[in-house]
């Protein structure tokens, strides 16, 4: 048989200043590409199995979960293959199809899957409604206490710690204390959060959080991280009565080979940048500042915004669009041709974009492309 040609290179994102949200905090650090030349193959971790993942010593993932632990203030840490999946596995073994939980309104899609697949219904905390799309905890604490009243008993709550369409950042620790207060299991979605700014599960009182390694802690795609408090560990990672070594909700081993070595030869460098969360946020509000300096340019979502992630209309891109000979697609070309990627191709009402990671004069060079563009077209 003869195979298609699969297009496996991706040089222009690779080497451009890629502004793709989903995509920036999952940049490979130095160290993580030489361990993923290393650990390539298959069950390359697998050269010392301990009879599972998690206890393997040589590469030292066991010595790597009890430092992610203490990274997150969480009792315990599994690996996962994703953000999707941590959320899955908790709402499966919380709660029993037919439940109700509890999610904020600007929820990931994978949160209501993860819900649909185990069999639960939804009740949507709504956010603000206007322009900031805010999910304040007054509103979490009404929706959850007339959801307790109307339901009966809800078993779990989630809250989206920064969510994908505004990068709003949510209060993960009110959330916690309403939780225990109101005796609801709470699971924080940090796969935005974890990774770029410091996670506090036990301080805050969050019974499980989950992050992605793929998406904000500088590792190859799957891999995500999910951290149990005491009270849950035992249930959460219960043994097979047929293989007594393996946890059933992990299906024994989660994601192995590049994900787990990627992640582990990342991790002090995330540790690192964590701690340089204040400087980074710092650096996205100056470029904020630039960007919206542009009239017909405004920035949407809470502001100042507390996240890299940061969603703008853009009114006068759009106007352009509308003139221009190549429509919608002029933005995506301009940038381009200045080295800039990570828009899509044909959007022009608005965008959201990270700039994580960037230094301040490539920041600075971004804002200024779009004032260029602007200036070249406007009327
Ligand atoms: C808020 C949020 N949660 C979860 C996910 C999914 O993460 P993962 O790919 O690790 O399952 C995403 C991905 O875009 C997201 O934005």
């Amino acid at each position: 048989m003869e195979c298609h040609d699969y297009k496996l290179t991706r040089t222009m994102e690779r080497e451009n200043l890629n502004l793709n949200p989903l995509q920036r905090a999952g940049l490979l650090t130095p160290e993580a590409r030489e361990a993923l030349f290393e650990f390539g193959d298959g069950y390359s971790v697998c050269d010392y199995c301990a009879g599972r993942l998690d206890e393997v010593n040589k590469p030292g993932i066991e010595m790597f979960l009890e430092d992610l632990a203490k990274f997150i203030d969480a009792d315990y840490v599994r690996t996962t293959h994703g953000a999707r999946e941590g959320k899955y596995t908790v709402i499966n073994k919380i709660c029993e199809p037919g439940d109700t939980i509890v999610v904020d309104g600007n929820a990931h899609y994978t949160s209501y899957l993860a819900a649909e697949r185990a069999g639960v219904n939804v009740i949507k905390v709504p956010n603000s409604g206007d322009s900031r799309a805010e999910i304040t905890m007054d509103a979490y604490r009404e929706t959850l206490e007339n959801a307790i009243d109307e339901v009966g008993e809800i078993k779990l709550a989630l809250l989206t710690h920064v969510d994908g369409d505004y990068g709003n950042l949510t209060d993960a620790k009110g959330f916690g204390k309403l939780c225990k207060k109101l005796g609801v299991i709470s699971l924080l979605n940090s796969a935005y959060g974890m990774g770029r700014l410091p996670i506090k599960a036990n301080e805050w009182d969050i019974d499980f959080v989950v992050g992605s390694g793929h998406k904000s802690m500088s590792a190859s795609g799957p891999i995500g991280v999910l951290g149990i408090k005491e009270e849950f560990a035992e249930d959460m990672l219960a043994r097979s009565k047929t293989h007594t070594n393996k946890e059933v909700e992990l299906l024994g081993c989660t994601s192995r080979g590049a994900p787990i070595v990627t992640l582990m030869a990342s991790f002090p460098a995330v540790v690192e940048r964590v701690n340089r969360w204040d400087e980074e946020l710092a650096l996205t509000r100056k470029f904020v500042d630039n960007l919206t300096e542009i009239e017909g340019i405004t920035q949407i979502g809470v502001t100042p915004t507390e996240h890299d992630l940061v969603r703008f209309d853009t009114p006068i891109l759009n106007e352009i669009a509308k003139k221009h000979p190549r429509k919608g697609f002029y933005l995506y070309e301009e940038l381009k041709n200045k080295h800039i990627v990570g828009i899509k191709r044909g959007q022009t009402e608005w965008f959201k974009c990270s700039t994580y990671g960037m230094t301040e004069s490539q920041r600075d060079y971004i804002a200024n492309a779009f004032k260029e563009i602007v200036e070249k077209y406007k009327d």
